[in-house]
Protein backbone atom coordinates (compact mmCIF):
# COMPACT_ATOMS: atom_id res chain seq x y z
CA UNK A 1 0.00 0.00 0.00
CA UNK A 2 1.62 3.54 -0.78
CA UNK A 3 0.97 6.52 1.42
CA UNK A 4 -1.78 8.18 -0.86
CA UNK A 5 -3.87 4.92 -0.35
CA UNK A 6 -3.40 5.10 3.58
CA UNK A 7 -5.01 9.27 3.10
CA UNK A 8 -7.94 8.02 1.07
CA UNK A 9 -8.92 4.54 2.88
CA UNK A 10 -8.20 2.93 -0.75
CA UNK A 11 -6.47 0.10 1.02
CA UNK A 12 -8.95 -1.78 3.10
CA UNK A 13 -11.38 -1.43 0.62
CA UNK A 14 -9.48 -2.91 -1.54
CA UNK A 15 -8.92 -5.89 0.45
CA UNK A 16 -12.59 -5.97 1.27
CA UNK A 17 -13.46 -5.91 -2.56
CA UNK A 18 -10.76 -8.20 -3.40
CA UNK A 19 -11.92 -11.02 -0.63
CA UNK A 20 -15.66 -10.64 -1.79
CA UNK A 21 -14.67 -11.69 -5.36
CA UNK A 22 -12.10 -14.13 -4.15
CA UNK A 23 -14.18 -15.86 -1.61
CA UNK A 24 -17.44 -16.20 -4.25
CA UNK A 25 -15.22 -17.40 -6.83
CA UNK A 26 -13.09 -19.58 -5.43
CA UNK A 27 -16.18 -20.89 -2.55
CA UNK A 28 -13.73 -21.40 0.40
CA UNK A 29 -13.71 -19.05 3.65
CA UNK A 30 -13.55 -15.91 4.02
CA UNK A 31 -11.08 -16.17 7.09
CA UNK A 32 -9.10 -18.03 4.64
CA UNK A 33 -9.18 -15.36 1.77
CA UNK A 34 -8.62 -12.39 3.77
CA UNK A 35 -5.39 -14.12 5.51
CA UNK A 36 -4.22 -14.66 2.14
CA UNK A 37 -4.78 -10.89 0.72
CA UNK A 38 -3.86 -9.31 3.78
CA UNK A 39 -0.17 -10.69 3.41
CA UNK A 40 -0.27 -9.37 0.03
CA UNK A 41 -1.99 -5.84 0.78
CA UNK A 42 0.49 -5.10 3.70
CA UNK A 43 -2.12 -3.05 5.60
CA UNK A 44 -2.21 -1.65 9.04
CA UNK A 45 -3.70 -3.79 11.47
CA UNK A 46 -6.51 -1.11 12.36
CA UNK A 47 -7.22 -0.60 8.30
CA UNK A 48 -7.08 -4.59 8.11
CA UNK A 49 -9.85 -4.82 10.41
CA UNK A 50 -11.87 -2.52 8.92
CA UNK A 51 -11.66 -4.66 5.37
CA UNK A 52 -12.71 -7.68 7.48
CA UNK A 53 -15.62 -5.75 9.04
CA UNK A 54 -16.78 -4.67 5.12
CA UNK A 55 -16.15 -7.99 3.81
CA UNK A 56 -18.38 -9.61 6.96
CA UNK A 57 -21.36 -7.52 6.63
CA UNK A 58 -21.29 -7.21 2.74
CA UNK A 59 -21.61 -11.26 3.40
CA UNK A 60 -24.53 -11.12 6.19
CA UNK A 61 -26.51 -8.31 4.19
CA UNK A 62 -25.51 -9.67 0.45
CA UNK A 63 -29.12 -10.51 -0.56
CA UNK A 64 -30.23 -6.79 0.53
CA UNK A 65 -27.73 -5.30 -1.13
CA UNK A 66 -28.38 -7.17 -4.67
CA UNK A 67 -31.89 -6.31 -4.08
CA UNK A 68 -31.25 -2.97 -3.02
CA UNK A 69 -28.69 -2.21 -6.32
CA UNK A 70 -30.94 -4.55 -8.75
CA UNK A 71 -33.53 -1.56 -7.92
CA UNK A 72 -31.36 1.01 -8.55
CA UNK A 73 -29.06 -0.27 -11.76
CA UNK A 74 -31.55 0.56 -14.14
CA UNK A 75 -29.72 -1.54 -17.08
CA UNK A 76 -28.97 -4.02 -14.75
CA UNK A 77 -25.31 -5.71 -15.15
CA UNK A 78 -23.65 -9.27 -15.27
CA UNK A 79 -20.32 -7.77 -14.24
CA UNK A 80 -19.65 -9.75 -11.07
CA UNK A 81 -16.72 -7.91 -9.75
CA UNK A 82 -18.68 -4.62 -10.33
CA UNK A 83 -21.59 -5.96 -8.41
CA UNK A 84 -19.41 -6.66 -5.81
CA UNK A 85 -17.48 -3.38 -5.76
CA UNK A 86 -21.09 -1.61 -5.11
CA UNK A 87 -22.04 -4.44 -2.77
CA UNK A 88 -18.92 -3.09 -0.55
CA UNK A 89 -19.70 0.74 -0.97
CA UNK A 90 -23.44 -0.12 -0.27
CA UNK A 91 -22.30 -1.97 2.62
CA UNK A 92 -20.49 0.85 4.41
CA UNK A 93 -23.33 3.44 3.39
CA UNK A 94 -26.53 1.06 4.91
CA UNK A 95 -24.83 -0.28 7.87
CA UNK A 96 -21.53 0.54 8.87
CA UNK A 97 -20.54 4.15 10.74
CA UNK A 98 -18.83 5.07 7.68
CA UNK A 99 -19.30 8.45 6.24
CA UNK A 100 -21.02 8.17 3.14
CA UNK A 101 -18.68 10.50 0.27
CA UNK A 102 -15.58 7.67 1.48
CA UNK A 103 -17.71 4.81 0.99
CA UNK A 104 -18.80 6.41 -2.51
CA UNK A 105 -15.06 8.05 -3.22
CA UNK A 106 -13.09 5.00 -2.45
CA UNK A 107 -15.62 2.69 -4.51
CA UNK A 108 -14.79 5.22 -7.38
CA UNK A 109 -11.45 5.05 -7.24
CA UNK A 110 -11.18 1.40 -7.13
CA UNK A 111 -12.70 1.32 -10.15
CA UNK A 112 -10.72 3.89 -11.79
CA UNK A 113 -7.49 2.02 -10.79
CA UNK A 114 -9.32 -0.89 -12.60
CA UNK A 115 -9.21 -1.13 -16.04
CA UNK A 116 -12.07 -3.39 -16.54
CA UNK A 117 -14.00 -0.83 -14.93
CA UNK A 118 -12.90 2.17 -15.59
CA UNK A 119 -15.56 3.15 -18.19
CA UNK A 120 -18.15 2.27 -14.67
CA UNK A 121 -17.09 5.34 -12.67
CA UNK A 122 -19.94 7.42 -13.31
CA UNK A 123 -22.27 4.93 -13.37
CA UNK A 124 -20.88 3.90 -9.72
CA UNK A 125 -20.87 7.10 -8.50
CA UNK A 126 -24.47 7.96 -9.72
CA UNK A 127 -26.15 4.33 -7.84
CA UNK A 128 -24.03 4.88 -4.17
CA UNK A 129 -25.26 8.31 -4.13
CA UNK A 130 -28.71 6.95 -4.94
CA UNK A 131 -28.04 4.27 -2.10
CA UNK A 132 -27.10 6.72 0.16
CA UNK A 133 -30.12 9.40 -0.38
CA UNK A 134 -32.66 6.30 -0.26
CA UNK A 135 -30.86 4.70 2.95
CA UNK A 136 -34.41 5.43 5.03
CA UNK A 137 -36.34 3.53 2.51
CA UNK A 138 -34.16 0.73 1.54
CA UNK A 139 -33.45 -0.13 5.06
CA UNK A 140 -37.55 0.54 5.90
CA UNK A 141 -37.86 -2.09 2.86
CA UNK A 142 -35.81 -4.76 3.54
CA UNK A 143 -37.45 -8.41 3.71
CA UNK A 144 -35.64 -10.41 6.28
CA UNK A 145 -35.70 -13.27 4.15
CA UNK A 146 -33.46 -11.99 1.60
CA UNK A 147 -30.43 -12.58 3.23
CA UNK A 148 -31.01 -16.52 3.29
CA UNK A 149 -30.25 -17.82 -0.12
CA UNK A 150 -32.96 -19.92 -1.70
CA UNK A 151 -31.48 -23.25 -1.01
CA UNK A 152 -30.29 -22.77 2.83
CA UNK A 153 -34.44 -20.94 2.92
CA UNK A 154 -35.93 -24.43 1.49
CA UNK A 155 -34.10 -26.76 3.72
CA UNK A 156 -34.75 -24.61 7.17
CA UNK A 157 -38.30 -24.44 6.13
CA UNK A 158 -38.76 -28.38 5.49
CA UNK A 159 -36.82 -29.10 8.62
CA UNK A 160 -37.98 -26.64 11.29
CA UNK A 161 -40.84 -25.39 9.90
CA UNK A 162 -41.94 -22.05 8.71
CA UNK A 163 -41.76 -19.84 12.45
CA UNK A 164 -38.43 -21.37 13.20
CA UNK A 165 -36.69 -20.68 10.24
CA UNK A 166 -37.79 -16.97 10.23
CA UNK A 167 -36.25 -16.70 13.70
CA UNK A 168 -33.09 -18.68 12.41
CA UNK A 169 -32.74 -16.44 9.39
CA UNK A 170 -33.33 -13.18 11.19
CA UNK A 171 -30.75 -14.12 13.99
CA UNK A 172 -27.89 -14.83 11.37
CA UNK A 173 -28.91 -10.71 10.69
CA UNK A 174 -27.07 -10.02 13.78
CA UNK A 175 -23.48 -10.16 15.04
CA UNK A 176 -22.61 -13.29 17.07
CA UNK A 177 -21.24 -12.47 21.01
CA UNK A 178 -18.02 -13.24 21.98
CA UNK A 179 -18.46 -15.54 24.61
CA UNK A 180 -14.92 -17.64 27.09
CA UNK A 181 -15.02 -20.63 28.31
CA UNK A 182 -13.09 -19.65 31.75
CA UNK A 183 -10.77 -22.42 34.12
CA UNK A 184 -12.04 -21.01 37.21
CA UNK A 185 -14.82 -18.76 39.04
CA UNK A 186 -16.89 -18.02 35.90
CA UNK A 187 -18.76 -14.72 38.09
CA UNK A 188 -15.29 -13.44 39.61
CA UNK A 189 -14.23 -13.89 35.44
CA UNK A 190 -17.39 -12.43 34.20
CA UNK A 191 -16.64 -9.62 36.95
CA UNK A 192 -13.33 -9.02 35.56
CA UNK A 193 -13.95 -8.64 31.95
CA UNK A 194 -17.09 -6.97 32.28
CA UNK A 195 -18.86 -9.71 31.20
CA UNK A 196 -22.46 -12.18 32.47
CA UNK A 197 -22.14 -15.58 33.25
CA UNK A 198 -24.71 -17.58 30.88
CA UNK A 199 -26.76 -20.41 32.39
CA UNK A 200 -24.53 -22.97 30.75
CA UNK A 201 -21.45 -21.66 32.53
CA UNK A 202 -19.60 -19.66 29.85
CA UNK A 203 -18.86 -16.01 30.25
CA UNK A 204 -20.47 -13.75 27.74
CA UNK A 205 -18.24 -10.03 26.52
CA UNK A 206 -21.03 -7.32 26.68
CA UNK A 207 -18.45 -4.63 24.83
CA UNK A 208 -16.33 -5.56 21.63
CA UNK A 209 -13.00 -5.37 23.23
CA UNK A 210 -9.35 -6.45 21.74
CA UNK A 211 -9.62 -9.99 23.10
CA UNK A 212 -5.70 -10.04 24.28
CA UNK A 213 -6.00 -7.52 25.86
CA UNK A 214 -8.49 -8.31 28.58
CA UNK A 215 -7.48 -9.51 31.71
CA UNK A 216 -6.62 -13.43 31.78
CA UNK A 217 -5.43 -13.63 28.26
CA UNK A 218 -2.02 -14.04 28.93
CA UNK A 219 -2.12 -15.68 31.97
CA UNK A 220 -3.95 -18.60 30.21
CA UNK A 221 -7.28 -18.58 31.99
CA UNK A 222 -9.53 -18.61 29.39
CA UNK A 223 -10.43 -19.22 25.85
CA UNK A 224 -12.40 -17.96 23.56
CA UNK A 225 -15.38 -20.48 22.63
CA UNK A 226 -19.47 -19.92 22.00
CA UNK A 227 -21.53 -20.85 24.85
CA UNK A 228 -22.99 -23.46 22.32
CA UNK A 229 -19.37 -24.58 21.29
CA UNK A 230 -18.49 -25.64 25.08
CA UNK A 231 -21.24 -28.44 25.54
CA UNK A 232 -20.09 -31.00 23.47
CA UNK A 233 -16.94 -31.94 25.33
CA UNK A 234 -18.52 -31.13 29.05
CA UNK A 235 -21.25 -34.15 27.78
CA UNK A 236 -18.80 -36.44 27.07
CA UNK A 237 -18.19 -36.55 31.37
CA UNK A 238 -14.27 -36.83 30.67
CA UNK A 239 -12.58 -37.83 33.72
CA UNK A 240 -9.19 -37.54 35.47
CA UNK A 241 -6.72 -40.21 33.64
CA UNK A 242 -9.36 -41.19 31.05
CA UNK A 243 -7.95 -42.21 27.63
CA UNK A 244 -9.61 -39.74 25.60
CA UNK A 245 -9.47 -39.03 21.33
CA UNK A 246 -10.70 -35.79 19.91
CA UNK A 247 -10.59 -37.06 16.38
CA UNK A 248 -11.15 -33.23 14.78
CA UNK A 249 -9.29 -31.39 17.24
CA UNK A 250 -7.98 -28.14 16.00
CA UNK A 251 -8.03 -25.66 16.87
CA UNK A 252 -8.33 -27.00 20.22
CA UNK A 253 -11.54 -25.15 22.02
CA UNK A 254 -12.91 -28.67 23.12
CA UNK A 255 -9.54 -30.27 23.44
CA UNK A 256 -8.71 -27.60 25.94
CA UNK A 257 -11.68 -28.71 27.97
CA UNK A 258 -10.71 -31.99 28.37
CA UNK A 259 -7.20 -31.71 29.24
CA UNK A 260 -8.66 -29.26 31.82
CA UNK A 261 -10.67 -32.07 33.17
CA UNK A 262 -7.59 -33.98 33.90
CA UNK A 263 -8.28 -36.58 30.76
CA UNK A 264 -5.26 -37.86 28.86
CA UNK A 265 -6.18 -36.57 25.20
CA UNK A 266 -4.90 -37.58 21.80
CA UNK A 267 -5.79 -34.66 19.83
CA UNK A 268 -5.83 -36.17 16.19
CA UNK A 269 -6.41 -33.45 13.01
CA UNK A 270 -6.05 -34.24 9.18
CA UNK A 271 -4.26 -30.84 9.05
CA UNK A 272 -0.90 -30.34 10.34
CA UNK A 273 -1.15 -26.44 10.10
CA UNK A 274 -4.25 -26.37 12.02
CA UNK A 275 -2.77 -29.14 14.53
CA UNK A 276 0.46 -26.78 14.99
CA UNK A 277 -2.60 -23.61 15.88
CA UNK A 278 -4.08 -26.56 18.46
CA UNK A 279 -0.22 -26.89 20.26
CA UNK A 280 0.26 -22.48 20.28
CA UNK A 281 -3.38 -22.22 21.99
CA UNK A 282 -2.54 -25.09 24.44
CA UNK A 283 0.62 -24.01 25.54
CA UNK A 284 -1.32 -20.20 26.12
CA UNK A 285 -3.43 -22.32 28.44
CA UNK A 286 -0.44 -24.89 30.01
CA UNK A 287 -2.65 -27.26 28.78
CA UNK A 288 -1.08 -30.68 27.30
CA UNK A 289 -2.51 -32.99 25.06
CA UNK A 290 -0.85 -36.00 22.76
CA UNK A 291 -1.29 -34.69 19.22
CA UNK A 292 -1.26 -36.78 16.06
CA UNK A 293 -1.58 -35.17 12.18
CA UNK A 294 -3.65 -38.12 10.41
CA UNK A 295 -6.83 -38.80 8.91
CA UNK A 296 -9.06 -39.71 11.58
CA UNK A 297 -10.65 -42.84 9.12
CA UNK A 298 -6.98 -44.39 9.60
CA UNK A 299 -5.98 -43.98 13.31
CA UNK A 300 -5.36 -47.19 14.83
CA UNK A 301 -4.57 -48.49 18.35
CA UNK A 302 -5.49 -49.33 21.57
CA UNK A 303 -9.55 -48.39 22.28
CA UNK A 304 -10.46 -45.13 23.87
CA UNK A 305 -12.54 -44.33 27.11
CA UNK A 306 -14.30 -41.58 25.73
CA UNK A 307 -13.57 -39.89 22.09
CA UNK A 308 -15.23 -37.16 20.61
CA UNK A 309 -16.14 -36.61 17.14
CA UNK A 310 -16.81 -33.01 16.37
CA UNK A 311 -16.91 -33.66 12.93
CA UNK A 312 -16.37 -31.44 9.72
CA UNK A 313 -19.24 -29.95 8.82
CA UNK A 314 -21.11 -27.38 6.48
CA UNK A 315 -20.92 -25.29 9.43
CA UNK A 316 -24.16 -23.40 8.40
CA UNK A 317 -24.78 -23.10 12.81
CA UNK A 318 -21.79 -20.33 12.15
CA UNK A 319 -23.31 -17.90 9.68
CA UNK A 320 -23.40 -15.42 12.11
CA UNK A 321 -20.17 -15.63 13.02
CA UNK A 322 -19.01 -16.60 9.31
CA UNK A 323 -21.69 -15.07 6.78
CA UNK A 324 -19.91 -16.40 3.71
CA UNK A 325 -21.38 -19.65 4.52
CA UNK A 326 -24.59 -19.03 3.24
CA UNK A 327 -23.23 -17.95 -0.09
CA UNK A 328 -20.16 -20.30 -0.87
CA UNK A 329 -21.77 -24.21 0.35
CA UNK A 330 -24.36 -25.75 -1.23
CA UNK A 331 -26.58 -29.12 -1.09
CA UNK A 332 -23.83 -31.02 -2.64
CA UNK A 333 -21.61 -30.26 -0.14
CA UNK A 334 -24.20 -31.29 2.43
CA UNK A 335 -24.35 -34.92 1.07
CA UNK A 336 -19.95 -35.15 1.05
CA UNK A 337 -19.99 -34.43 4.26
CA UNK A 338 -22.28 -36.64 5.44
CA UNK A 339 -20.54 -38.87 3.95
CA UNK A 340 -17.48 -38.47 5.82
CA UNK A 341 -19.23 -37.81 9.02
CA UNK A 342 -20.78 -41.62 8.86
CA UNK A 343 -17.60 -43.23 8.28
CA UNK A 344 -15.49 -41.04 11.06
CA UNK A 345 -18.52 -42.24 13.49
CA UNK A 346 -18.18 -45.85 12.21
CA UNK A 347 -13.98 -45.71 12.72
CA UNK A 348 -15.01 -44.07 16.38
CA UNK A 349 -17.21 -47.01 16.80
CA UNK A 350 -14.87 -49.65 16.36
CA UNK A 351 -11.62 -47.40 18.43
CA UNK A 352 -14.39 -47.02 21.69
CA UNK A 353 -13.75 -49.92 24.77
CA UNK A 354 -17.04 -51.58 25.60
CA UNK A 355 -18.69 -48.97 28.32
CA UNK A 356 -16.65 -46.26 26.43
CA UNK A 357 -18.69 -43.28 25.24
CA UNK A 358 -18.84 -41.33 22.75
CA UNK A 359 -20.08 -37.53 21.82
CA UNK A 360 -21.11 -36.83 18.22
CA UNK A 361 -21.46 -33.17 17.13
CA UNK A 362 -21.43 -30.54 14.32
CA UNK A 363 -21.91 -26.96 13.94
CA UNK A 364 -24.39 -27.87 11.24
CA UNK A 365 -28.37 -26.60 11.13
CA UNK A 366 -28.81 -29.46 9.20
CA UNK A 367 -30.57 -32.88 9.38
CA UNK A 368 -28.32 -34.53 7.80
CA UNK A 369 -25.14 -34.03 9.57
CA UNK A 370 -27.14 -34.23 13.17
CA UNK A 371 -30.34 -36.06 13.79
CA UNK A 372 -30.45 -38.30 10.79
CA UNK A 373 -26.13 -38.59 11.30
CA UNK A 374 -27.41 -40.27 15.14
CA UNK A 375 -30.50 -42.50 13.80
CA UNK A 376 -28.72 -44.16 11.29
CA UNK A 377 -25.38 -44.38 13.48
CA UNK A 378 -27.77 -46.33 15.88
CA UNK A 379 -29.29 -48.45 13.13
CA UNK A 380 -25.81 -49.25 12.17
CA UNK A 381 -24.09 -50.07 15.05
CA UNK A 382 -26.48 -51.90 17.67
CA UNK A 383 -23.67 -52.79 19.93
CA UNK A 384 -24.78 -48.51 21.25
CA UNK A 385 -27.13 -47.25 22.68
CA UNK A 386 -27.89 -43.24 23.16
CA UNK A 387 -27.13 -41.49 26.63
CA UNK A 388 -29.84 -38.73 26.26
CA UNK A 389 -28.59 -35.38 27.42
CA UNK A 390 -30.76 -33.84 30.03
CA UNK A 391 -31.58 -30.21 30.35
CA UNK A 392 -29.54 -29.93 33.84
CA UNK A 393 -26.64 -30.67 32.39
CA UNK A 394 -26.79 -27.32 29.97
CA UNK A 395 -27.65 -25.11 32.39
CA UNK A 396 -31.50 -26.15 32.09
CA UNK A 397 -31.97 -24.76 28.70
CA UNK A 398 -35.09 -27.45 27.73
CA UNK A 399 -35.79 -25.66 24.63
CA UNK A 400 -32.48 -27.43 23.61
CA UNK A 401 -33.11 -30.81 24.40
CA UNK A 402 -34.97 -32.57 21.87
CA UNK A 403 -36.94 -35.47 21.93
CA UNK A 404 -34.61 -38.10 21.80
CA UNK A 405 -32.34 -36.42 24.29
CA UNK A 406 -29.81 -34.76 21.72
CA UNK A 407 -28.42 -31.38 21.66
CA UNK A 408 -29.85 -28.99 19.26
CA UNK A 409 -29.10 -24.92 19.88
CA UNK A 410 -30.47 -22.74 17.40
CA UNK A 411 -28.78 -18.92 16.68
CA UNK A 412 -31.92 -17.49 18.30
CA UNK A 413 -31.71 -19.09 21.68
CA UNK A 414 -31.00 -17.17 24.63
CA UNK A 415 -33.00 -14.36 22.81
CA UNK A 416 -36.48 -13.44 24.15
CA UNK A 417 -37.60 -10.10 24.05
CA UNK A 418 -37.28 -9.73 27.91
CA UNK A 419 -34.11 -10.59 27.86
CA UNK A 420 -31.48 -10.48 24.41
CA UNK A 421 -28.38 -12.56 25.71
CA UNK A 422 -28.01 -12.92 22.17
CA UNK A 423 -28.01 -16.19 20.53
CA UNK A 424 -25.58 -19.65 20.16
CA UNK A 425 -24.49 -20.90 17.55
CA UNK A 426 -26.19 -23.90 15.93
CA UNK A 427 -24.85 -26.99 17.42
CA UNK A 428 -26.11 -30.88 17.36
CA UNK A 429 -24.76 -33.18 19.47
CA UNK A 430 -25.05 -36.54 20.23
CA UNK A 431 -24.23 -39.30 22.97
CA UNK A 432 -23.74 -42.77 22.61
CA UNK A 433 -22.66 -45.72 25.10
CA UNK A 434 -20.68 -48.62 23.76
CA UNK A 435 -22.71 -51.44 25.76
CA UNK A 436 -20.34 -54.15 27.28
CA UNK A 437 -20.18 -57.59 25.45
CA UNK A 438 -21.70 -60.75 27.17
C1 LIG B 1 -15.23 -28.41 13.21
S1 LIG B 1 -13.51 -28.34 13.06
C2 LIG B 1 -13.01 -28.85 14.66
C3 LIG B 1 -13.08 -27.80 15.73
C4 LIG B 1 -12.43 -28.27 17.02
N1 LIG B 1 -13.01 -29.51 17.50
C5 LIG B 1 -12.53 -27.24 18.12
O1 LIG B 1 -13.36 -27.35 19.01
O2 LIG B 1 -11.72 -26.30 18.11
C6 LIG B 1 -13.21 -29.75 12.09
C7 LIG B 1 -11.75 -30.19 11.99
O3 LIG B 1 -11.76 -31.47 11.37
C8 LIG B 1 -10.55 -31.63 10.66
N2 LIG B 1 -10.78 -32.78 9.76
C9 LIG B 1 -11.51 -32.85 8.63
N3 LIG B 1 -11.51 -34.11 8.14
C10 LIG B 1 -10.77 -34.85 8.99
C11 LIG B 1 -10.40 -36.22 9.03
N4 LIG B 1 -10.81 -37.07 8.08
N5 LIG B 1 -9.62 -36.65 10.05
C12 LIG B 1 -9.20 -35.78 11.01
N6 LIG B 1 -9.51 -34.48 11.01
C13 LIG B 1 -10.29 -34.02 10.03
C14 LIG B 1 -10.34 -30.29 10.01
O4 LIG B 1 -8.98 -30.10 9.68
C15 LIG B 1 -10.83 -29.34 11.12
O5 LIG B 1 -9.74 -28.89 11.90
Amino acid sequence: MDSSDRQTGLGPRRLAWRAVNETLKRRVPLDDVLEELAAEERLSSRDEALARAIAIVTFRRLGTLGWALRERLSKGTRDERLLHLLAIGAAQILFLDVPDHAAVDTAVQLAQGDHRLRHADGLINAVLRRVARERDAILAAQDPWLDTPDWLAKRWSGQYGEAIAARIAEAHRTTASVDLTVKGDASLWAERVDGLVLPTGSVRLTERTAIRDLPGYAEGEWWVQDAAAALPARLLRPQPGERIADFCAAPGGKTAQLAFAGADVLAVDRSARRLKRLEENLDRLGLKAQTLAIDAEKLEGPPFDGILLDAPCSATGTIRRHPDVAWTKSNEDIEKLAGLQSRLLDKAAQLLKDGGRLVYCTCSLEAEEGEQQAAHFLARHPEFVRLPIEAAEIGNLDECVTEQGDLRTLPFHLISPTSDRGGLDGFFAARFVKRSAG
